[in-house]
């Protein structure tokens, strides 16, 4: 088995896919407008993956609009689409002077949460950085149960 993509309905295509390739820096596989649907799909891929989506071979992201508008509310059980980047501090900085919310700054250099113009949680690690996360448990006697 592999895992092929992620798919997020979107309200706006344009404005969508400012904010994924022009900001994030995402890069348009293919994309499919399906008349009788009346929506279009855009497969899109992190850079350094978009070798191999081209040939099928890495995990992307699959926006979805449809042509008549929608209310997409809910979902809390969808949490993030994560990214590894290489200089965490300059992209927030970059992504907030376009006008996108850093719902969690970088503060320890290693992650921090923005989000799409739909209001998707994306997740932002400093590659090369052990991921931080906080043990809650690290505190407790280890009880061998986990
Ligand atoms: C191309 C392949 O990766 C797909 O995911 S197509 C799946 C198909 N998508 C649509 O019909 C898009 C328009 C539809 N109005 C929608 O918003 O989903 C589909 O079966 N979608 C249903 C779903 O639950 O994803
Ligand atoms: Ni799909």
């Amino acid at each position: 088995m592999q895992y092929l993509h992620t798919m997020v309905r979107v309200s706006d295509l344009d404005e969508s896919l400012r904010f994924y390739c022009d900001l994030l820096g995402l890069k348009e596989i293919s994309r499919k407008e399906v008349e009788k649907g009346r929506f279009t799909l855009v497969f899109l891929a992190a850079p350094e993956d978009e070798q191999r989506a081209r040939e099928d071979r890495a995990p992307m992201i699959e926006l979805t609009w449809n042509w008549d508008p929608e209310e997409y509310a809910g979902g809390r059980n969808f949490g993030h689409l994560a990214y590894g980047v290489d200089d965490i501090y300059e992209l927030c900085q970059h992504l907030q002077d376009n006008g996108v919310t850093i719902n969690r700054p970088p503060r320890d250099g290693r992650m921090a949460f923005v989000r799409s113009p739909d209001g998707i949680s994306i997740e932002l690690l400093q590659k090369d950085e052990p991921l931080p996360i906080r043990e809650p448990w690290a505190s407790m006697e280890n009880t061998g149960s986990w």
